[in-house]
């Protein structure tokens, strides 16, 4: 079987809200590296023209796009966070670069949501290709490792977005605040 993996950086910044008693409560940032990797699981035979699963840009373009001018730069909250209350009240304009996730935006939490946002922008083209396996490294000596149905990983039982959260869906969006 053929994997391709894609690798991509960006910058953001969360805090862990649960953890009141952690420096982790504190705002900080991380400068993270995401790995996804892809294969087609049904049909993995080459061609002998082409002989590719299918162009490297076109598996890329809309999920770098994402990664580059959405998740780089935002700052990642719990939906329970009373941070969103005061961007609302204050800044309603950076609403657009709060990336919220059900309950704190551990790197689990976000590895699922981009686990199923990266299958979200596969799953329009057609493929048949999907991200079978997501990494990110949050430090050069923390990795998170992905792979499953974000689903059963997630608990959205208090979120108060829509059925079809932000991670659900393929376009731009990383939140559901609109
Ligand atoms: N299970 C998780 N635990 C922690 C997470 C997380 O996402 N999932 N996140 C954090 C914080 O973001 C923290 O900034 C990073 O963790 P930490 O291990 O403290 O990072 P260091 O760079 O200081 O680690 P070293 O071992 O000193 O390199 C905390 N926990």
């Amino acid at each position: 079987m053929f994997e391709i993996c894609f690798t991509r950086r960006y910058s953001m910044s969360h805090r862990l809200y649960s953890l009141k008693d952690s420096r982790c409560f504190v705002p900080h940032g991380h400068n993270e590296f995401v790995k996804v990797y892809l294969s087609r699981p049904e049909n993995d035979a080459l061609d002998g023209d082409t002989n590719m699963m299918a162009p490297f840009d076109t598996l890329k373009k809309t999920w770098h796009q994402w990664v580059d001018n959405h998740l780089d730069h935002s700052l990642h909250l719990s939906d329970k966070d009373p941070l969103i209350g005061f961007f609302r009240d204050n800044e309603p304009e950076n609403l657009a670069h709060l990336l919220v996730t059900p309950g704190d935006p551990t790197t689990e939490a976000l590895a699922a949501c981009l686990f199923a946002k990266i299958n979200a922008f596969l799953n329009d083209l057609g493929l048949g290709i999907v991200c079978r396996r997501l990494e990110i490294e949050e430090t050069p000596t923390n990795t998170v490792i992905f792979h499953g149905d974000p689903d059963k990983a997630l608990c959205t039982d208090s979120y108060p977005g829509p059925a079809r959260p932000w991670w659900k869906r393929a376009d731009m969006s990383i939140n559901d605040l609109a």
